[in-house]
């Protein structure tokens, strides 16, 4: 038995835990105080309008900003103090398409996993079954360019699970798809919950892709403003879209409070 407090314990703690971090550029807060806490295995939507500050928060659990108030950490892997070890454990899906289109699908992938520091067989034996996994292994030798839109997005989602992470932030991943792409999307993610464990959070303003059973968080402003399973914020009375519009609803032209 341990001693050791669930807390303080690298093998008990959340896969992510977003403690009270705060954002500004210049003048302007894009965050404040926001706390959010994926548990390991579950699927996590964040909830947020245009400018909300879902982008700015990946950016700093990604260290693309530089975190300037609050703490971050990756399966009890503090940001600030382990970065290496928190990192080795995200895998991310940006919002804009980052592959390189001149080159095939296991090229980039390939490129991938030598950033990584994986060995060249074990990469292509990886590949393999991610390829698999997203139902793309026939396009391994393709030019990234000849994909579709959705297609794409499953190569990125590929190659951000090379180097085996159990964490994985999506910033909008089926913007500008199709449904049935969408569809395929979210299929493909949820069973890598449901069949590998992994971890989750998928920001979104579409609500089809979030089920009651889903944790869920809405940012408005850069603040938290409504958490718990997907399908009880809106408590008996509202659907979770009707309790979003009303939580992100701005006030009307010259209604507007000073804070
Ligand atoms: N580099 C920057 N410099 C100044 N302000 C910024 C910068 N990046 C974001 N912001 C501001 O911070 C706030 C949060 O923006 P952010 O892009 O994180 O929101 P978002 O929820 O991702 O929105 P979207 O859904 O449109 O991508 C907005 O007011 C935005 O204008």
């Amino acid at each position: 038995m341990t001693t050791t407090p669930a807390s303080a314990d690298p093998r008990a703690a959340p896969a992510l835990d977003v403690a009270r971090v705060g954002h500004r550029f210049g003048a302007r807060a894009a965050l404040s105080d926001v706390s959010i806490t994926v548990e390991r295995g579950r699927f996590m939507a964040l909830l947020g309008p245009n400018g909300a500050g879902k982008t700015t928060l990946f950016s700093v659990i990604t260290r693309l900003y530089t975190n300037q108030e609050g703490r971050v950490s990756i399966f009890g892997h503090g940001l600030d103090r382990e970065p290496s070890r928190a990192l080795a454990r995200l895998g991310v899906v940006f919002q804009a398409r980052t592959l390189d289109t001149d080159l095939t699908v296991a090229q980039n992938l390939l490129y991938h996993a030598s950033l990584h520091g994986i060995a060249r067989q074990a990469a292509k034996a990886r590949i393999a079954a991610l390829l698999d996994r997203v139902g793309l292994a026939e396009r391994r030798d393709d030019k990234v360019r000849t994909l579709s839109g959705g297609q794409s997005r499953r190569i990125e989602i590929a190659r951000s699970l090379v180097h085996g992470p159990s964490l994985l932030l999506l910033d909008e991943p089926t913007v500008g798809l199709d449904l049935e792409s969408r569809a395929d999307i979210v299929g493909i993610v949820r069973a890598l919950v449901r069949e590998e464990g992994l971890s989750v959070l998928w920001a979104t303003h579409i609500f089809e892709e979030i089920e009651a059973g889903d944790d869920a968080v809405v940012l408005h402003r850069g603040r938290i403003v409504a958490r718990g399973q997907a399908g009880t914020i809106g408590g008996s009375e509202e659907t979770l879209e009707a309790a979003f519009r009303r939580l992100v609803a701005e006030p009307k032209d010259g209604a507007r409070q000073t804070a």
